[in-house]
C-alpha cells in the first residue's frame, strides 16, 4: 500500500475504489485503486502526485476492499498482491500494456469525437494490430500517452491487454436481414412473393425469414435479423438464399456476440426427491441461526439439485450468488445442468478464460446481467454487492488453496469471510468433508446435513482388494495388473460397459534405472529423479518443466541397460493396449488436457461410448456422472498412504472414495477394485464400509496427539537461495526470532523441504503451530511479518526469499 497525493483538479472527482493511474519507481507507471484518503505524509519516502484518475465511478465496491484488506492480513501478503490476484488485467494500465483496435469500434460512427492525437493513435493501430505504450509515445512525440490512451479506452475505441494470450479476439456470427426495399415497403415485397411464386425453394427461405422475424408486427426486429445458419438448420436450400442475398433481397452481416453463447434456459425445474427436500428444508432451518452449512451427501446423491433449488430462491429474493468449483469441475455435467436451469442469467468464470473474457464476467456482474456466478476460486474477486448465498462444492478440494503467489488463500476459507462480509450464508457441499469443516460441523459452529442414499435407487459400489504381492508371488501379475482387476475389466467389456482407471501419476514412469547401479536422471536445477514420457521420447522435471532426451547409458557407471522403474498413466496406457487390444483406451491427464477443450473432448467422447477404458489421474475422480461406469481399479492405492504429510490419509481416503463414486451411478451397480500391497492397512476397513465418521474420529485422535490441524493451525515459511549456507543461515536467524514472540506456539525447522532444490534455489521450511484462537493468531501474523523484514534486512540476506504460508495445504 503506498500514498499518493491528490492533484487539486482530482479532489473533488476521486473516491475510494476508482482506480489512478499512479508512477512506481523511476520510469514504470501502474494502475492503483484508492483505499483510503486521508491526510497523513508517509515518514519513509515523499508521496508522488497521482497522475490521471481512470473512472468516473468507483470499480470496487467498499465490500471489495474490506475483503482485500481481511485476506492482506490473514495470509500475510500484502494489498498490492491481493489487488494484483483481484483485478482482470483488462482493468489496468501499466506500461507493459498494448492496445488494439476495440472489435465494435468504427471510424465513421456519427457519436465519435476525435482529438488529432487520438487520431494518428487510430490510424496506426489500423494497419499495425497492436501498439505498445512506447510506441504510442514515439508516434506522438510525447512523453506521457497516458492521458489519450485513457480517453481512447473510454470512447471505446480500443482495448487494453499485457499478454498476447489475452489479446481480444471477438466472436462473431453470420446473421441476414431484409434489404430496406422490401423491409421497408410492404408493397415491393408482395410484389417479391408474386415473383416467387414459380421459386418453391427461395419462397420457403423467405417464408421461413418471416416467421422468424415477424417485421409486419414489428418492424424493428429485421434490424438484429436473423442468424445466417438458421436457414440451413430448418433444412432450407443454402443457394437459394445466397441468390436472394445476390439478387438484393436479404443482406448479411457480422455481429459481435459475447463469447458466451446466450444459452435459453429450459424450463427443468428440479423435482427434488424426498430425501432432497427433507435436506433443503434441514438447510434452511440451520441458516436460520447459523451461516455456514456442510452438507455431507455421499457420491451421486445428488447435491446439484439441492444447489439450485436454494439458488433460484436466492435469486428470487433479490440476492446474488456464487457457485465456487474446483478448477476442473468447470467443464462436467454439473455446468451444463446449471445452464440448462439459469441460461444466460448466470456467468461462467473459468480459470483457463483470457483475461478480456474475465474482464466480460466481472462487467457482466456490476451491469447485473449475471446475478449468478459459477467459477474457480478467483470468482471470489468479482465485483459483487449483495452475496446472499455461496456454495462451495467438493469443498474438500485441494485445488481450491492457492500456492503461488501471493495471495496464498484458501477460497473455501476465504468465502466464509466474504458471505460475513455479505452477510449471506455458506453452504459446503462434500461427499468426503474436510476434517477442518467437519470438525466446524460437530463442533455447532456449522449446521450439518447428512444425505446418506444415492438419487434414483442406485447404490454405492462395492469395494474389492486386490494384493498386488500375492499375485506377485504366484505369477499371477501382469504387466502390474492383478488377476482380479483383469477378470473385472474384461467382464465390463463384454457386457459392455464402461471402466476407469486411476493413477495419480502422469508420465510413463516415475523415472529410469540403471539396471546395473540402481542410478536416476535427475534434474540438475531441482532435488528431483526425472519423469520419463515415453511418448514425447524424454525425460522432464515436473517441478521445473526442464526436458531431456533418455540417456542412453548410465550417468554413474556407463551401464548400458535402463529400465523405466513404476507406473505412470503412460505406461498404463500402453499396459492396458497390450491386455485388451480390442478395447478402445484414452488417457486424461494434464499432459492429455493443455488445450482449452481438450478435457470437455475426452469427456465427451466418454459420454458417447467412444471410449472403454479411461486412464487417468486424478482428473477422473471428479464430479464426472456417467451412467456406462461400472468398474473402477486404482492402480496402486498404496501410493497415496506414504506420502509424507499429516494429511495423506485423509487425501488418500477422498480420493478413493471420490472415484470409487463415479462407479454404478445407474441401475448397474459398480465395482472398484483397489490395487495393494497392504491389504490390512487399517484405513482400507473404513473405505470399504463407506465409513467416513469412523475414519475421522481415528484419525483425529491421531492428530491431537501429535498436534496437526485442524487441532491448531500452521503456518509455513519457505526460505529460498541459491546459496544453501545462506538459506540456512537466514532460516535459523528467523527461527531465533521467532521464538522471542510472545505468543504460544511450536516452532520446527529450519528442515530441508520435501525437495530440497527447485530451480538453483536451496529450500528450507520452517512450520509454527499456533493455538486456535484468531486473536493470538492475528498478534503473532503481526510480529512474523515484522520478524520477515528484520531478517531481510540484514546485509547477507538481502536476496533470500522468505515466503509465509497460512493454513498451508
Ligand atoms: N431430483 C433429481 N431429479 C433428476 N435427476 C437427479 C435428481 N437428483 C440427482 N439426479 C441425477 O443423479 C445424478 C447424480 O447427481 P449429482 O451429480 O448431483 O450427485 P452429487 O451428489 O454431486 O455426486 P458427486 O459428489 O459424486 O459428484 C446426476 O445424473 C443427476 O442428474
Ligand atoms: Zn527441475
Amino acid at each position: 500500500m503506498f500514498t499518493y497525493r491528490i492533484p487539486t483538479d482530482l479532489v473533488k472527482s476521486l473516491g475510494i475504489g476508482f482506480r489512478v493511474i499512479v508512477p512506481f519507481g523511476s520510469k514504470k507507471i501502474v494502475t492503483g485503486i484508492v483505499g483510503k484518503v486521508h491526510q497523513k505524509p508517509p515518514t519513509a519516502y515523499d508521496a508522488k502526485q497521482i497522475l490521471d484518475q481512470l473512472d468516473n465511478e468507483a470499480v470496487v465496491n467498499a465490500l471489495q476492499i474490506k475483503f482485500w484488506d481481511w485476506m492482506a492480513s490473514y495470509y500475510c501478503c500484502n494489498l498490492g498482491e491481493v489487488m494484483n490476484a483481484a483485478l482482470p488485467s483488462g482493468l489496468k494500465i501499466s506500461s507493459e500494456s498494448k492496445i488494439q483496435l476495440h472489435p465494435h469500434f468504427s471510424l465513421e460512427d456519427p457519436g465519435l469525437v476525435l482529438d488529432k492525437r487520438e487520431l494518428v493513435i487510430l490510424e496506426a493501430l489500423a494497419d499495425k494490430d497492436e501498439l505498445d505504450m512506447q510506441q504510442c509515445a514515439d508516434l506522438l512525440g510525447v512523453k506521457s500517452v497516458h492521458p489519450i490512451i485513457k480517453s481512447l479506452v473510454a470512447k471505446e475505441a480500443v482495448l487494453l491487454f499485457e499478454q498476447m494470450k489475452e489479446k481480444y479476439s471477438p466472436k462473431k456470427e453470420v446473421r441476414i436481414r431484409m434489404c430496406a426495399r422490401f423491409a421497408k415497403d410492404k408493397k415491393e415485397l408482395e410484389g417479391l412473393f408474386l415473383e416467387l411464386k414459380s421459386k418453391p425453394k427461395q419462397e420457403q427461405v423467405l417464408l421461413k425469414y418471416l416467421q422468424e422475424v415477424p417485421i409486419y408486427q414489428r418492424p424493428e426486429t429485421n434490424g438484429p435479423g436473423m442468424q445466417k445458419a438458421g436457414i440451413k438448420e430448418a433444412g432450407l436450400s443454402q443457394s437459394s438464399l445466397h441468390t436472394l442475398i445476390k439478387n438484393g433481397v436479404f443482406e448479411e452481416f457480422q455481429v459481435i456476440i459475447s463469447r458466451f453463447e446466450e444459452i435459453s434456459s429450459s424450463d427443468k425445474e428440479p423435482v427434488l426427491t424426498t430425501t432432497q427436500q427433507e435436506a433443503t428444508r434441514e438447510i434452511k432451518h440451520h441458516f436460520a441461526d447459523k451461516q455456514t452449512v456442510l452438507l455431507h451427501g455421499i457420491t451421486g446423491s445428488g447435491k446439484t439439485e439441492i444447489y439450485v433449488s436454494l439458488i433460484q430462491e436466492a435469486l428470487a429474493s433479490g440476492s446474488q450468488v456464487l457457485l465456487l468449483l474446483p478448477e476442473i469441475a468447470l467443464t462436467t455435467h454439473m455446468v451444463s445442468r446449471l445452464l440448462g436451469v439459469f441460461g444466460s442469467k448466470m456467468g461462467v468464470f473459468h480459470s483457463k478464460y483470457s483475461d478480456n473474457e474475465r474482464v466480460e464476467v466481472w462487467q457482466g456482474v456490476l451491469s447485473g446481467k449475471y446475478d449468478f456466478v459459477v467459477g474457480v476460486r478467483s470468482s471470489l474477486f468479482l465485483p459483487f454487492s449483495s452475496l446472499g448465498l455461496i456454495i462451495v462444492d467438493e469443498e474438500h478440494e485441494n485445488s481450491y488453496k492457492q500456492y503461488d503467489p501471493a495471495p496464498r488463500f484458501q477460497a473455501r476459507d476465504s468465502a466464509i469471510m466474504l458471505a460475513w462480509l455479505h452477510q449471506a450464508k455458506v453452504l459446503l457441499g462434500s461427499a468426503t468433508p474436510s476434517f477442518e469443516s467437519y470438525q466446524n460441523a460437530i463442533l455447532g459452529k456449522y449446521g450439518l446435513v447428512q444425505v446418506q442414499e444415492r438419487y434414483g435407487n442406485a447404490e454405492l459400489p462395492h469395494y474389492l482388494l486386490a494384493n498386488i504381492n500375492e499375485d506377485r508371488r504366484k505369477n499371477l501379475l501382469k504387466l502390474d495388473m492383478t488377476r482380479l482387476l483383469r477378470e473385472r475389466i474384461q467382464e465390463a467389456l463384454n457386457r459392455q460397459e464402461q471402466v476407469l482407471l486411476f493413477q495419480n501419476r502422469r508420465g510413463y514412469s516415475p523415472f529410469l534405472s540403471c539396471e546395473e547401479c540402481g542410478w536416476t536422471p535427475s534434474c540438475e536445477r531441482c532435488d528431483v529423479s526425472l519423469t520419463y514420457h515415453q511418448y514425447s521420447e524424454e525425460v522432464r522435471c515436473h517441478y521445473c518443466g526442464f526436458k531431456d532426451q533418455p540417456p542412453k547409458v548410465c550417468g554413474a557407471c556407463g551401464h548400458s541397460k535402463i529400465s523405466a522403474v513404476g507406473l505412470g498413466t503412460e505406461r498404463i496406457e500402453e499396459t492396458i493396449g497390450l491386455l485388451f487390444p480390442e478395447a478402445r483406451v484414452a488417457r486424461m491427464d494434464l499432459d492429455t488436457t493443455r488445450s482449452k477443450y481438450g478435457y470437455q473432448r475426452i469427456l465427451e467422447e466418454f459420454a458417447a461410448r467412444n471410449i472403454d477404458i479411461l486412464v487417468g489421474t486424478q482428473m477422473i475422480s471428479k464430479g464426472l456422472d456417467f451412467d456406462g461406469v461400472t468398474v473402477v481399479g486404482v492402480m496402486d492405492a498404496d501410493r497415496m498412504l506414504y506420502y509424507p504429510d499429516f494429511r495423506s490419509g485423509e487425501r488418500a481416503f477422498q480420493m478413493i472414495t471420490q472415484v470409487a463414486g463415479r462407479a454404478g451411478r445407474r441401475d448397474k451397480p459398480g465395482t472398484v477394485i483397489l490395487q495393494t500391497r497392504k491389504p490390512d492397512h487399517s484405513i482400507f476397513e473404513y473405505i470399504l464400509k463407506g465409513d467416513y465418521v469412523g475414519f475421522f474420529r481415528t484419525e483425529m485422535q491421531e492428530r491431537r496427539r501429535f498436534f496437526y490441524p485442524p487441532w491448531v493451525k500452521n503456518i509455513r515459511i519457505t526460505v529460498k537461495h541459491k546459496d544453501r549456507g545462506t538459506a540456512e543461515q537466514a532460516a535459523r536467524l528467523l527461527v531465533e526470532l521467532l521464538k522471542d514472540i510472545p505468543v504460544k506456539k511450536i516452532v520446527l525447522g529450519p528442515e530441508k523441504g520435501l525437495i530440497g532444490r527447485i530451480k538453483d534455489l536451496h529450500i528450507l521450511e520452517i512450520l509454527v503451530k499456533l493455538e486456535r484462537s484468531s486473536q493470538k493468531q492475528a498478534v503473532f501474523k503481526q510480529a512474523l511479518l515484522e520478524k520477515v523484514l528484520e531478517v531481510g534486512f540484514e546485509k547477507p540476506f538481502r536476496s533470500v526469499r522468505m515466503i509465509i504460508d497460512v493454513d498451508p495445504a
